[in-house]
C-alpha cells in the first residue's frame, strides 16, 4: 500500500462497488439534522432574533397599508371625496416606506448571516476532513466529498438558516394577515381557513417523494463530481488507454440518474405547486361569493371585503412557503445526512494537544522505537502488524523491505501516528508517541512520499513549504544540496516557476529532488521514504541517492521499500512477512542466511541488463550505492 492513497490502475476504471457514492440507508429527520448543525449558529443568534424582529415589523406594515387600502376604497373612493383620500394616502406611504426600509435590513441581515453559516459549516468540515486517516479517504470518493463541502453545505443552510429566517417570516406575515381577516370579518374567515387542512394534507403527501428524489439527486450529483475528477486526474492514461468513451459512458451512467432525478424531483414540485393553486382559485371563489352574500346583508363593507381578499391572497404564499419550507427542510436532510457521514467519522487519533506537556527542545533527538506492536485497520480484524519490535538511532540508516502486503506502509503510518497500536508502542525519544502533541512529533519526521506532493505554488514557496523563517538563499541552499538548483534556474521563472498537482511539468526525479530539497528545509531529525525511487529509472534512481544521502546525514533515516538496490548500504535491513519481523541484519548477514530477504533478493530483475537472479551474492546491485 502507499502511505497516501491508492493509484488508479491505467487500465480499469475504479470499482463501482466500492468506491461508489452510497446512499446513507438510514435517513435522519429534519428535527435531529437541525439539532446537529443549531449549534454552528453560536454567535450569530441574536442577529437571527434581530431578523425576526424585522419579519414582524415588515409583516405589520404590510398589514396597515391593506387597512388603509380598505378604507381609501370606503372613504375615498366609493364617496368620491378627495378630502378623505389626503390622510390615509399619506399614511399608506409613510408606512410603505418604514415597511421598504426594514424589508431591505431583514434581507440584508439575513444574507449576511446564512453566509456566514456557511463559511462556518465549510470549514468545520473542512477541518474535521483533515483530521481523518488514510483508509477514510481509500473508502470515499474525493470528488463525492467536494461535492459535499459545495452543495450539501448549502443545503443546511437552506434548513438551518434560512429555514429560521423563512419560517419567522412566514409565520410573522400569516399570523397578521390572518388576525386582521378574523377582525374585518370572522365569518369569512372561518370559511378560508376551513379549507387550511388541504393545503395541509397536499403538503404530506408530496413530502415522502420529494425527499427520496433528493436524496437521490444529491448522491447522484456526488458521483458525477466524483467521476469528473478522476477523470481529469487521469486524462493521460484515459488518453494513452482509449478509455474516453468508458469514461463518458460512466459519466454519462451518473448524469442518467441525476436527469432522472431532477426530472422527476421538478416534476413533484411542479405538481405540488398547480394543486396549490387551485385549491387557491377554490378558496377566492368561496370568498367571493360568500362577500357578496355579506354584503347584501350589510355584515361587510366592500372596502373591507376587496381588503379580506388581498389578505387572504397575501395569506397563501406564506402559507405556501411554510409547506414549501417543510419540504426545503426535508430535501436539506439528504444533505445532512452525507455531511452528517463525514462528522460522525471519528479520527483515529486524538492528539494530546495541550493536555501534555510538549518535550523542551522543539527538534527531537530522532530514536525511533517500536515495542512490541500489534495492529489491525479500523473495519477489517485481520492482524496487519504482530509483536513488531525494532529501535533506529540518528545517523542510522535503516531499510524495511518484503512482500507485498507485509505490513512496510502500515508501519510509516503509526510511525507518522495516522493510527495507534492495539497494544505496544512506538516511541520517539523514548516518549509513546500517544503522549506527544502530533504537531511536534510531525513536525520532527519528515515523510517522503512516494508520489511528490506539489502545491499550487512556485517552486520556491514548495521547497520552504510553509516555513515562514526560511530565505531564499536557505531555499537555494537546500536545492543546491538536493541537486535541483541547476535545474531550477534552467527553468523560464526559476524559483518562481507556478507548479501544480498533477499539471507540474517537471520529471518524477526532478520533484524527488525537490522534495528532498523541502525536507532539507525542514530539517527533522527522522526521515522517513516510501518507495523513493519507485518510478524512476536507474539513471534518475542514482541521481537522487547522492542528494538522499545528503539529507540522512545525521538523522535516522527509514527507508521503506521493495527496491534492495537501496538495502545493500543500510545499516540494517528489516524483513517483514505477514506483520511480522522474521529477519534482521545487513545485507551481507541476510545473503548469508538465504531466508527471506535472500529469496526477495534473487527473485529481483537487474536494472542493468532486465535479466532475473543476475546479482551475485554480496555484489552490489545495478551500481547504486546509497553510501
Ligand atoms: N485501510 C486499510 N484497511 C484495511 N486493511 C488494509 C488497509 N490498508 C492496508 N490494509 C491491509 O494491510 C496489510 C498490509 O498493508 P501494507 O500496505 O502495510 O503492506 P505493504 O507491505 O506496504 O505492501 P506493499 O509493499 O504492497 O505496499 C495488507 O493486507 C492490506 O490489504
Amino acid at each position: 500500500m502507499r502511505l497516501l492513497g491508492p493509484l488508479a490502475r491505467p487500465d480499469e476504471p475504479p470499482p463501482e462497488s466500492v468506491t461508489d457514492v452510497p446512499i446513507r440507508t438510514d435517513p435522519i429527520s429534519v428535527v435531529r439534522s437541525f439539532r446537529r448543525f443549531w449549534p454552528l449558529t453560536y454567535g450569530d443568534r441574536r442577529w437571527l432574533l434581530l431578523i425576526c424582529v424585522l419579519a414582524a415589523v415588515t409583516a405589520v406594515a404590510e398589514t396597515i397599508t391593506i387597512l388603509l387600502f380598505a378604507e381609501l376604497t370606503d372613504n375615498a373612493l366609493q364617496q368620491g371625496s378627495v378630502s378623505a383620500f389626503w390622510k390615509p394616502a399619506g399614511q399608506w406611504l409613510t408606512v410603505a416606506v418604514i415597511g421598504a426600509i426594514v424589508g431591505y435590513l431583514c434581507s440584508s441581515l439575513a444574507v449576511w448571516t446564512a453566509e456566514r453559516f456557511v463559511m462556518r459549516l465549510r470549514a468545520r468540515v473542512f477541518s474535521h476532513l483533515q483530521t481523518l486517516p488514510p483508509h477514510f479517504y481509500q473508502r470515499n470518493r474525493r470528488g463525492d466529498l467536494v461535492e459535499r463541502l459545495t452543495g450539501d453545505v448549502e443545503a443546511i443552510e437552506a434548513l438551518v438558516v434560512s429555514g429560521i429566517v423563512g419560517a419567522a417570516t412566514a409565520l410573522f406575515n400569516t399570523f397578521f394577515y390572518a388576525a386582521a381577516a378574523v377582525w374585518l370579518s370572522w365569518k369569512l374567515a372561518l370559511a378560508t381557513f376551513a379549507m387550511i387542512p388541504l393545503f395541509y394534507l397536499v403538503t404530506r403527501v408530496f413530502t415522502g417523494p420529494l425527499r427520496a428524489v433528493s436524496r437521490r439527486g444529491r448522491a447522484a450529483d456526488g458521483a458525477i463530481t466524483a467521476v469528473v475528477e478522476e477523470t481529469l486526474v487521469n486524462v493521460v492514461m484515459t488518453q494513452a488507454y482509449n478509455r474516453q468513451h468508458d469514461e463518458e459512458e460512466r459519466l454519462l451512467g451518473k448524469a442518467r440518474a441525476r436527469f432522472k432525478a431532477a426530472v422527476r424531483g421538478t416534476r413533484l414540485a411542479e405538481l405540488y405547486e398547480q394543486l396549490v393553486e387551485v385549491l387557491e382559485t377554490v378558496c377566492v371563489l368561496v370568498i367571493i361569493g360568500l362577500g357578496a352574500w355579506q354584503i347584501s346583508t350589510g355584515g361587510i363593507t366592500l372596502g373591507q371585503l376587496l381588503a379580506f381578499a388581498a389578505f387572504i391572497g397575501s395569506l397563501y404564499p406564506p402559507i405556501r412557503s411554510l409547506g414549501q419550507l417543510g419540504l426545503t427542510a426535508t430535501a436539506a436532510t439528504a444533505g445532512a445526512e452525507r455531511l452528517l457521514e463525514i462528522l460522525d467519522t471519528e479520527p483515529t487519533v486524538t492528539d494530546p494537544g495541550a493536555s501534555v506537556a510538549a518535550p523542551a527542545r522543539r527538534r527531537a533527538v530522532g530514536e525511533v522505537e517500536a515495542r512490541q506492536v500489534d495492529f489491525h485497520y479500523p473495519g477489517n480484524p485481520e492482524p496487519v502488524l504482530r509483536g513488531l519490535s525494532f529501535t533506529a538511532v540518528p545517523g542510522e540508516l535503516l531499510v524495511i523491505t518484503g512482500p507485498s502486503g507485509a505490513g512496510k506502509s502500515t508501519l510509516a503510518a503509526l510511525l507518522l501516528r495516522f493510527y495507534d497500536p492495539d497494544s505496544g508502542s512506538i516511541r520517539l525519544d523514548g516518549t509513546s508517541v500517544d503522549q506527544l502533541p502530533l504537531t511536534y512529533l510531525r513536525r520532527n519526521i519528515t515523510l517522503l512520499p512516494q508520489d511528490t506532493l506539489v502545491l499550487h505554488d512556485t517552486i520556491e514557496q514548495n521547497i520552504a513549504c510553509g516555513r515562514t523563517d526560511t530565505t531564499l538563499r536557505d531555499i537555494e541552499e537546500a536545492a543546491r544540496a538536493a541537486d535541483a538548483h541547476d535545474f531550477i534556474r534552467a527553468l523560464p521563472d526559476g524559483y518562481n516557476t507556478v507548479v501544480s498537482p498533477g499539471t507540474s511539468r517537471l520529471s518524477g526525479g526532478q520533484l524527488q529532488r525537490i522534495a528532498i530539497a523541502r525536507a532539507m528545509v525542514r530539517d527533522a531529525p527522522v526521515l522517513l521514504l516510501d518507495e523513493p525511487t519507485t518510478g524512476l529509472d536507474a539513471l534518475a534512481a542514482q541521481r537522487i541517492l547522492g542528494p538522499l544521502r545528503r539529507l540522512a546525514e545525521g538523522r535516522t533515516t527509514i527507508v521503506i521499500t521493495h527496491d534492495l538496490a537501496l538495502a545493500t548500504d543500510a545499516d540494517r535491513i528489516l524483513v517483514l512477512d505477514e506483520g511480522r519481523l522474521v529477519e534482521s541484519g545487513t545485507h551481507t548477514q541476510l545473503l548469508d542466511r538465504s531466508g527471506l530477504y535472500a529469496t526477495l533478493f534473487d527473485a529481483k530483475p537487474s536494472r542493468r541488463n532486465g535479466t532475473v537472479n543476475a546479482y551475485a551474492k554480496h555484489a552490489r546491485p545495478s551500481g547504486i550505492h546509497w553510501r
